[in-house]
C-alpha cells in the first residue's frame, strides 16, 4: 500500500488553496482577522511636537539653575498656546500639548520652582528634552502594518491611531463538518450497547473557527449509501469553501465516504499520508470547494485537522506558514517506524528552561491523553527514538501559537 508522505500531502493541499481575497470591515470587527493590504499611516503620529510630561516648555539655551524665567501662557492637550516664546520666556505646558513656537524641550514641574509668573529651573535641559517630535511614532504614507497580519489588540489600537476606521482583511472559508458512523449519537443521549458519543465535530469546530467564516456542524450521517448520498450531495451544493467529514474513510465495507464523494463528482487529490495517527487521510476537491475526509479516530481527526487544515487556513488567510519549535526531550521516546509519528506531548518550563514531555500513549481513539497534551512531537519516520535532552521538532496546539 503506498502512502504519501507528509509533506508532499500537504504541498498538494496547499496548491489548491485559492489567492487571498480580500473584504473591508470596520475596525471593530477585526479582531482575529488577516490584513489583505499592507495598512499605511494618513497622517504623522504625534501630528505635532508634543509635549511628554506636564511641566515648562522652554529654550533649552535660556536655562541656567536658578535664573527665573517669564511663564507667559499655557497650553495643553486639544489647546495650543498661539504664540511663540521668546528669549527668556517659557510655557506652561501638559502632557500630550503641542510644543509651542520657540520651544525645544519641556522640563518635568517636578524640577521647576514657581513664583507668581516666574519660574526657575534646578538644572539645564538639552534640546529635545522630553519631547516627542512630530511623526516620532509614525510617519504620513509610511507602511504600519504589513499585509498578512493577524491582527489584535495591539496592531488594532495602532490603526486607530492611524486613523483607519475600516480595514481590507483576508475573507474567510465558510467551512461545514458532516461525521458519519451508524453508532454515533449525540452528546447528551443514553447510550445503547454498541454505541459511542459523537466528539470529532465538536472539537473541530473550536479548533477551526478562529480562522473560518463560519463552522456548520452538519450532523451525522449514517453508513448506508442512500443517507450518505443525500447528505453528502446537500452538503457539496451548500457552497462551503472547505467541506470535512470524519470516518468511513478506511478500507472496511461501510467506509464509503471516498465512493460516494467521487460519485458525486469529487476529484480525489490524495488518499492514505505516511503518519501515525491518521493514515487513511482523504484529500480531494469539487470546484471550488476543498474536501478533507478524516478519519473517524478521534485522536487521528483532530492531529490531521492541526497538520493540514490549519496550514491550509492559514495559506486561505495569507498568514505566513506556522513554524514548529525546536525543543529538548524531558523522556525517552521509543524508535519509530516508517510512519511519521505525531506524539503527544505536554511543553513545561523549567529552571533550565523550556522541554517537552512525551506522553507514551499512542492509542488514536484514547482522547483524555489528547486533551492532557498541548503539544505534538514530531517523530521523523524510522527515527531510533529519543533520549532526554535530544531536541525534536514541536507543533505546539495553543491557539496562541497558530
Ligand atoms: N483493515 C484496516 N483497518 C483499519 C485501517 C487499515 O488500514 N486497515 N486503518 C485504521 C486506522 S489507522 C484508522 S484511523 C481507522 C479510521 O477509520 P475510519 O476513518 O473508517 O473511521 P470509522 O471506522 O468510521 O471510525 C473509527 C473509530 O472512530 C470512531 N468515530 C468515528 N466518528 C466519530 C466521531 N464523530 N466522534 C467520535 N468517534 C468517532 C468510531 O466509533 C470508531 O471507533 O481505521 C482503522 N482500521
Ligand atoms: O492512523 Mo489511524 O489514524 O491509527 O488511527
Amino acid at each position: 500500500m503506498s502512502l504519501l508522505p507528509v509533506d508532499e500531502a500537504l504541498a498538494r493541499i496547499l496548491a489548491r488553496v485559492p489567492p487571498v481575497i480580500s473584504e473591508t470591515v470596520p475596525l471593530e470587527q477585526a479582531d482575529g482577522r488577516v490584513l489583505a493590504e499592507p495598512l499605511k499611516a494618513q497622517h504623522n503620529q504625534p501630528p505635532f511636537d508634543a509635549s511628554a510630561m506636564d511641566g515648562y516648555a522652554v529654550r533649552a539655551a535660556d536655562v541656567e539653575a536658578g535664573q527665573p524665567l517669564s511663564v507667559i501662557g499655557t497650553s495643553q492637550a486639544g489647546a495650543g498656546f498661539d504664540g511663540t516664546i521668546s528669549q527668556g520666556e517659557v510655557v506652561r505646558i501638559f502632557t500630550g500639548a503641542p510644543l509651542p513656537g520657540g520651544a525645544d524641550a519641556v522640563i518635568m514641574q517636578e524640577e521647576a520652582d514657581r513664583k507668581d509668573d516666574k519660574v526657575s529651573f534646578r538644572s539645564t535641559v538639552a534640546a529635545g528634552r522630553s519631547v516627542r517630535p512630530r511623526g516620532n511614532d509614525f510617519a504620513a504614507g509610511s507602511e504600519i502594518l504589513p499585509q498578512g497580519t493577524r491582527l489584535g489588540p495591539f496592531s488594532l489600537a495602532l490603526a486607530a491611531a492611524a486613523n483607519a476606521p475600516m480595514l481590507e482583511v483576508a475573507r474567510r472559508p465558510r467551512i461545514g463538518v458532516l461525521a458519519t458512523g451508524d453508532e454515533l449519537i449525540l452528546p447528551g443521549q443514553t447510550l445503547a450497547p454498541g454505541q459511542i458519543v459523537a466528539s470529532n465535530s465538536y472539537g473541530l469546530a473550536p479548533l477551526l473557527s478562529s480562522f473560518a467564516e463560519s463552522t456548520e456542524d452538519l450532523g451525522i450521517v449514517r453508513d448506508n449509501r442512500q443517507s450518505a448520498v443525500l447528505a453528502l450531495s446537500e452538503a457539496l451544493d451548500s457552497g462551503f469553501d472547505i467541506l470535512i467529514t470524519t470516518g468511513g474513510a478506511s478500507v472496511g465495507e461501510h467506509d464509503i465516504v471516498q465512493d460516494v464523494l467521487q460519485d458525486l463528482g469529487v476529484e480525489i487529490d490524495f488518499w492514505r499520508v505516511n503518519m501515525r495517527p491518521g493514515k487513511p487521510l482523504m484529500f480531494g476537491h469539487r470546484g471550488k470547494t476543498l474536501v478533507f475526509g478524516l478519519p473517524g479516530n478521534p485522536v487521528s481527526a483532530m492531529v490531521t485537522a492541526t497538520v493540514f487544515i490549519l496550514p491550509a487556513l492559514r495559506r486561505w488567510l495569507g498568514l505566513a506558514e506556522a513554524q514548529p519549535l525546536r525543543l529538548p526531550l524531558a523522556g525517552t521516546t521509543t524508535p519509530n517506524g516508517s510512519r511519521r509519528h505525531f506524539l503527544r506531548g505536554r511543553i513545561v518550563t523549567t529552571e533550565n528552561g523550556t522541554v517537552v514531555l512525551p506522553i507514551p500513549q499512542t492509542d488514536s481513539a484514547h482522547l483524555s491523553s489528547l486533551a492532557s497534551a498541548d503539544a505534538l512531537i514530531i517523530q521523523p519516520e524510522d527515527d531510533p527514538g529519543g533520549a532526554e535532552g535530544d531536541l525534536v521538532w514541536v507543533l505546539p496546539l495553543d491557539q496562541a501559537f497558530q
